[in-house]
Order: structure tokens, then C-alpha cells, then sequence
């Protein structure tokens, strides 16, 4: 029997978000965010997202940019967003982004963005992750993109046969 996959989804069916105050636990030598924590939380959030929009297993394929854009200092607030930017046959990109807000003042600051790209796991024959509407503006401007960033993915996972060939275990 044909099994009827679900083809399409809207990003606020799996948008996620994050929210934390700064803590010294979270702080590197210099007194900022330290940078792993972020890509923890990322790769936390960008997980949750992939999740809801497949509902079934997934793994991360590649953080394919992140970009630390200004420090987070102890204290302020972080708050994190997430939503699917584009979707192939069986991969889904993530767009996030982290914004730090000063606690007291509320003056607000982008301090990382960047770009995930997951894999689901486990599909069906014939089965591909669903496809992918934008609903705000912000979203549609990010996903236009998609299929340049798609094209150097490609041309990255060429290039990394020819390494994967050369790295010494
Ligand atoms: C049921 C649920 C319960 C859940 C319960 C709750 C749990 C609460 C979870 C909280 C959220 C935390 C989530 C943490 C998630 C980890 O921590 S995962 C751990 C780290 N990741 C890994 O260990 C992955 C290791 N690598 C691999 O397994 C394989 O290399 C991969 C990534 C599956 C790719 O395998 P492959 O044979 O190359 O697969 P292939 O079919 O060629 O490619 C599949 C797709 O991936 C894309 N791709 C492959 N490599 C790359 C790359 N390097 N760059 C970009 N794209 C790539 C391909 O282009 C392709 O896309 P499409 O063109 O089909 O759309």
C-alpha cells in the first residue's frame, strides 16, 4: 500500500526558542560566552526544530556557518531562535540566531547566527522530509538563499571525499 508522507509543513509548525541568563558556568577565560556553550545550545535548538518538522529521528550533518558576532557578558540575557530555512530529500537547514539583552537596560544585540544542516534518519522508501513554508518576512528573505548555500553544501561534501581520503587515523 502506498504510505501518504506528509509533503508539506510551515516554519511555525517546529520554530524553537531558547532563553537563558548568563551564568559563570557558562564563561570562558576572558569573562564572555564561552563560544562551545553557543554551539551546544545550537546545536540543541536546531535538534528540537529538525525533530518537529520530520517527527522521526535525525542526526547533525554539519554546522555549515556560525558566526560569533559580539560577546555575551555575564549577566545578560540570551534568547534564541530557530526555524527550518530550507529542506532537500533528506536533509533539513536550520537558521538560529542568539540575541543578548542587557538585563537591566533591555538594549538588545546580535551575538550569533548561523546555519545547521541535519539529516533524517530512517526514511521510508520513497519517503522525503517534508517541504517548507516561510510565513514572516525575516524567514522568506532567509530562505531565498537557500539553494546557493545548498549548491556550495554540495561542492564542500565533494571536496571532503577527497580529504576524508587523506586524513591520517
Ligand atoms: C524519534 C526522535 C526521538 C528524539 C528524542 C529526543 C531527543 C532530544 C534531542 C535533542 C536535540 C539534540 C540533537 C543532537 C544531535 C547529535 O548530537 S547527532 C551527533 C553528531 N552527528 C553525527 O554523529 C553524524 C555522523 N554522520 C553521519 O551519520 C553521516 O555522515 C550523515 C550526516 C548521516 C550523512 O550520511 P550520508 O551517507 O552522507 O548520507 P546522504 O544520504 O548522502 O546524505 C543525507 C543528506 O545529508 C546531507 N549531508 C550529508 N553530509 C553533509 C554535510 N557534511 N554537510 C551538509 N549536508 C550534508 C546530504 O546532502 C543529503 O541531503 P539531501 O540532498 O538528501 O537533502
Amino acid at each position: 500500500m502506498q504510505e501518504n508522507f506528509t509533503t508539506t509543513k510551515k516554519t511555525s509548525d517546529s520554530k524553537c526558542f531558547f532563553s537563558h541568563a548568563t551564568v559563570p558556568y557558562d564563561l570562558n577565560e576572558g569573562g564572555s560566552v564561552y563560544g562551545a556553550r553557543l554551539l551546544e545550545w545550537a546545536d540543541n535548538l536546531s535538534g528540537l526544530v529538525s525533530i518537529k518538522h520530520r517527527r522521526g529521528s535525525v542526526t547533525t550533518a554539519s554546522f555549515d556557518q556560525f558566526n560569533f558576532v559580539n560577546p555575551i557578558q555575564l549577566g545578560d540575557f540570551i534568547f534564541g531562535e530557530a526555524f527550518i530555512s530550507g529542506t532537500g530529500d533528506a536533509s533539513m537547514e536550520i537558521f538560529l540566531k542568539f540575541v543578548g539583552e542587557k538585563s537591566v537596560t533591555g538594549e538588545k544585540y546580535l551575538a550569533a547566527f548561523g546555519f545547521v544542516t541535519y539529516a533524517a534518519k530512517k526514511l521510508k522508501p520513497g519517503e522525503k522530509v517534508p517541504k517548507i513554508i516561510g510565513e514572516t518576512d525575516e524567514e522568506l528573505s532567509i530562505m531565498q538563499g537557500y539553494e546557493e548555500r545548498k549548491k556550495i553544501i554540495r561542492e564542500k561534501i565533494e571536496r571532503n571525499k577527497a580529504l576524508t581520503e587523506i586524513i591520517k587515523l
